[in-house]
């Protein structure tokens, strides 16, 4: 039998977007298809790397910090995780990656974008080109929404406790990665978890990663 394509995707968006509500489905409408399916997520996804998350996720820090400290826990990522699985023919399903350092580290902290490339460069690198997913998924919804949907969901971390200038500004940077690379796909997400799905499902129809087969 032939080895399947291994397959990166990634879900991205502003805090409280609700990307987390659609990974499980996500994850299962893929296995309906017979992929073997890697579910993991950024900051994190490896024991250094979830240890790196707790500090970026509590602990105040300038941005270059933040930055080496994202760009370390995706190192270790790439190479204990996702490059594997990849290179098994999995599909590697990953909520958040590199752009949420570009809208959150760039945009939202006003960090130096060709820092970010740079270091990206040396963290992505992979036989002469750069790791990228195949396809994001990125949810959009309005700063003020996604603050009322946090709200009295959860205690806020260091980032969900920021104002609303600043996912603005994080917005705006996923709007620009958006218009700049085809691999994205905006998904309307100030509407009904069912047709957040539908627009999901579509999504990868459309692109003939998945049969039209409900999870
Ligand atoms: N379409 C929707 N309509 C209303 N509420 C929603 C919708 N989708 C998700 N929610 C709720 O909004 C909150 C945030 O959703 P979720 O945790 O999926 O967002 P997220 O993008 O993963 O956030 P974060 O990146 O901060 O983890 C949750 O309480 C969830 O139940
Ligand atoms: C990958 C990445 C993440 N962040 C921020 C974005 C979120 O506020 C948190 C992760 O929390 P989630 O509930 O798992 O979404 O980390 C960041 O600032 N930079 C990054 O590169």
């Amino acid at each position: 039998m032939t080895q399947q394509q291994g397959l990166f995707l990634t879900l991205e968006g502003i805090d409280g977007a609700g990307k987390s509500s659609h990974i499980e489905a996500l994850e299962a409408l893929f296995k309906a298809q017979g992929r073997v399916v890697t579910r993991t997520r950024e900051p994190g996804g490896t024991p250094l790397a979830e240890t790196l998350r707790t500090m970026i996720l509590t602990q105040a820090m300038d941005p270059l910090t933040e930055s080496l400290l994202v760009f370390a826990a995706r190192r270790d990522h790439i190479v204990q995780v996702i490059e594997p699985a990849l290179a098994r023919g999995e599909v590697v399903l990953c909520d958040r990656f590199t752009d949420a350092t570009f809208a959150y580290q760039g945009a939202g902290r006003g960090f130096d974008n060709a820092v970010l490339s740079t270091l990206e460069q040396w963290v992505q690198a992979r036989d002469g080109a750069l790791l990228q997913p195949a396809l994001t998924l990125w949810f959009d919804l309005p700063p003020e929404t996604a603050a009322e949907r946090l709200a009295g969901a959860r205690l806020p971390d260091k980032f969900e406790s920021q104002p609303v200038e600043f996912f603005r500004r994080v917005a705006e940077g996923y709007a620009a990665r958006a218009a700049a690379a085809p691999r994205f796909v905006r998904i309307d997400a100030n509407r009904s978890r069912e047709q957040v799905w539908a627009q999901v499902e579509a999504a990868l129809v459309q692109r003939g990663l998945v049969g039209g087969v409900k999870p």
